[in-house]
């Protein structure tokens, strides 16, 4: 059926409409978001997409039997070689349709797992891909899918070895998962090494979190000079960032740029990522980054919350809200939202790519994290030199006195530098 090796999977999208289901995002918009993330692997040429309502979700083929054959018909004319079906699919109806369209089949979490397979370049990155591939085959035994593995030479984790793994039995793949884990963990704590010492540096941490492709890594780029792959592509991030940006005051934060968040994002993943995301929890202050001017940027902002919520991130935790893309809006609407942003000091309106806003932007995260600081006096022993000189190097003392029991700091300083400075 797929003649050569080179040339592009001609894949087919489909977004299945559940009847009744009270759906977050509109039909359109997923078909078109389920496009772009077809578009995000490399090595597909996306040759069709429609929207497919289901009344009844069938468990032998996910959809009616007209409908089976109609689609039959539409994929043989389009020549799909792969359909992406963007929702669940059974391992039995994967099987059923593979065979009545003489094609192979991925469904959205195959996909986005096969995305991060193909940005993740570090190790810890290629270790918690694999993890969560090896989560999502334990439950569904994914079939080989050797012609695009092939094709981009990549680490092809979703599919595997091939057919005998899906023989495999669980146990094998319950082993592999433990090996992994450990693999993990050794390289998560050399990495916690890493932010024990930035964690003497006496910066706060200022993380940048959103939904993908709402322009953080430009963001990210155009604050620290650097040269973070920033694409209209979904998933174009997949590995943390941090550099350190100096503000107008003279203060220096340390900014962190991130994987995107995805409405769906599989379980596997956000279990497989949570000591990437782990970071994002440990910020002074988050900035939630939104493409305004995307159609269904509140859709978004809530998906962005929901997995902010999973991960943990605690109610202490400063959050403002970049707009970001206000350069893409139509006049009057740009007025509008910059009225209301003036409004709340919680909303920054931006352009990443113009550059308007960002001072103010700055100015607002220099008072949200002075802000955070409350006062409180510590007594040190003498001996204690160590904590002492942090503080100092952090400037956060405001007056020092000496008693009998040691040296009384008076401090002014976040909950975080607290935390930062008692774990020295
Ligand atoms: N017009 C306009 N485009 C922008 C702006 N900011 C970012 N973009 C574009 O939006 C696209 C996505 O930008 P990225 O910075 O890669 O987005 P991201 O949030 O890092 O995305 P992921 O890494 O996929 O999560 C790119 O094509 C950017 O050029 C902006 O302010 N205005
Ligand atoms: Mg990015």
């Amino acid at each position: 059926m797929i003649g050569h090796e080179t040339a592009p999977t001609r894949a087919f999208v489909i977004h299945p409409e559940f009847k009744g289901e009270e759906a977050r995002h509109a039909p359109l918009y997923a078909l078109a978001e389920a496009v772009s993330l077809a578009h995000a692997l490399p090595g597909l040429d996306v040759v069709g997409e429609q929207l497919v309502r289901i009344a009844t979700p069938q468990p032998k083929t996910l959809f009616g039997s007209g409908k089976v054959e109609e689609l039959k018909a539409t994929l043989a004319a389009a020549e799909a070689e792969l359909v992406l079906i963007d929702g669940p699919v059974s391992p039995k109806q994967q099987r059923n349709l593979e065979k009545a369209w003489d094609v192979k089949i991925l469904d959205r979490t195959g996909l986005i797992l096969e995305i991060f397979s193909d940005r993740a370049r570090t190790r810890e990155g290629v270790l918690q891909v694999e993890l969560a591939a090896l989560g999502y085959q334990r439950t569904r035994l994914v079939r080989a899918w050797t012609h695009l593995e092939r094709q981009r030479g990549g680490l092809g984790f979703v599919g595997g070895p091939g057919e005998t793994q899906i023989e495999a039995d669980r146990r094998a793949i319950d082993d592999q998962m433990v090996r992994l884990r450990r693999q993990l963990e050794k390289v998560v704590k050399t990495r916690e090494l890493h932010r024990a010492s930035r964690a003497k540096v006496p910066f706060p941490i200022v993380a940048l979190v959103g939904y993908t492709n709402a322009g953080k890594s430009t963001l990210f780029n155009r604050l620290t000079g650097a040269d973070v792959l920033a694409k209209d592509m979904l998933f174009a991030t997949l590995d943390p960032t941090m550099r350190r940006v100096k503000l107008e005051t003279g203060a220096e934060v340390i900014l962190s740029d991130t994987v995107g968040f995805i409405s769906d994002l599989p379980t596997q993943l956000v279990a497989a990522f949570r000591a990437t995301l782990e970071e994002v929890l440990e910020a002074d202050l988050v900035l939630h980054v939104r493409d305004i001017s995307h159609p269904e940027t509140r859709e978004q902002k809530a998906d962005v919350e929901d997995i902010l919520t999973d991960l943990g991130l605690s109610e202490d935790v400063p959050v403002l809200e970049v707009w970001n893309k206000i350069d893409l809006l139509p006049q009057e609407e740009e007025a509008r939202l910059l009225t209301a942003a003036d409004r709340d000091p919680k909303i920054l309106p931006i352009s990443a790519i113009t550059g308007a806003g960002l001072d103010a932007m700055l100015t607002e995260v220099t008072r949200a994290l002075d802000a955070e600081r409350r006062r409180e006096t510590v007594v040190l022993p003498y001996s204690d030199g160590k904590r002492r000189a942090w503080a100092f190097k952090e400037g956060i003392v405001q007056a020092e006195r000496q008693t009998e029991d040691g040296v009384e700091l008076d401090l002014l300083w976040t909950a975080r530098q607290a935390e930062r400075f008692w774990a020295l």
